[in-house]
């Protein structure tokens, strides 16, 4: 079946980045549709049942317009259904393991908006280290590279790209310093952002306005790094 399909988006996002990512390896034509999270329209709200992005619709031959949300989810889809590079391991153990590391990097993300929005100094330390905590067990799990299962790209490295890229700005607001005793993890880092689909999965003002995002919501943490 033809299939038209349309991320719902916002920019900086880093939920979208991996959707992004994906259709970006397999070559997929898509639309990317971005809104303002801080006013969000009716229709949008309509499709996506908790109001955050990336919602993917998916248009039929039929016309009829199917949204799906949650990312892993989109990514999983578009894996499934779209031909190009394969995406996730053959081996349905393996599948498992690299799912599980997908929502790890979900995990590590939700523990960055925490070191965000705090005020206090041991608050901010000790997320901080949860955060170098987990990246020591992405270290763990890390072969001989270049990507997270070796050889071929996965969604795995999807999910981490835009991880790393926050990080990538954040890192010049504050002294994170969660990299300093995983050299496999920073080479990951390294070799993701040549990639050029995580490269086009922003736009080239990305850096510029993530960094004015930061500076407006988290005056708490810039008072820290000072
Ligand atoms: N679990 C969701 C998380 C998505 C998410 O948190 N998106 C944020 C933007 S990065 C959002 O839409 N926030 C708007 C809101 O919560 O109101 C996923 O993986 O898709």
């Amino acid at each position: 079946m033809a299939q038209k399909l349309t991320l719902i988006s916002h920019k900086l996002c880093p939920y979208v980045q991996r959707a992004v990512i994906a259709l970006n390896e397999k070559g997929v034509p898509f639309e990317r549709v971005d809104i303002d999270l801080a006013n969000k329209p009716d229709w949008f709200l309509k499709i996506s049942p908790l109001g955050k992005v990336p919602v993917l619709v998916v248009t039929g031959d039929d016309g009829k317009e199917i949204a799906l949300f949650e990312s892993n989810v989109i990514c999983e889809y578009i894996e499934e259904t779209q031909a190009g590079a394969k995406l996730h391991p053959q081996d349905a153990l393996q599948r498992a393991q690299h799912r599980a590391w997908m929502e790890f990097g979900s995990t590590i993300l939700s523990e960055l908006w925490g070191l965000e929005t705090t005020g206090d100094p041991a608050v901010f330390e000790s997320k901080r280290q949860a955060v170098a905590a987990k990246f020591a067990r992405v270290e763990e799990a890390l072969g001989k590279g270049p990507f997270f299962a070796g050889e071929h790209f996965s969604l795995v490295d999807a999910v981490f790209a835009p991880v790393f890229r926050y990080f990538d700005v954040f890192d010049e607001l504050t002294d994170l310093s969660v990299f300093a005793d995983t050299p496999k993890v920073r080479a990951w880092r390294e070799e993701l952002a040549k990639r050029p689909s995580v490269r086009t999965a922003v736009g080239a003002d990305y850096p510029q306005l993530l960094h004015a995002f930061l500076v407006r919501h988290d005056a708490h943490m810039l008072k820290l790094a000072a």
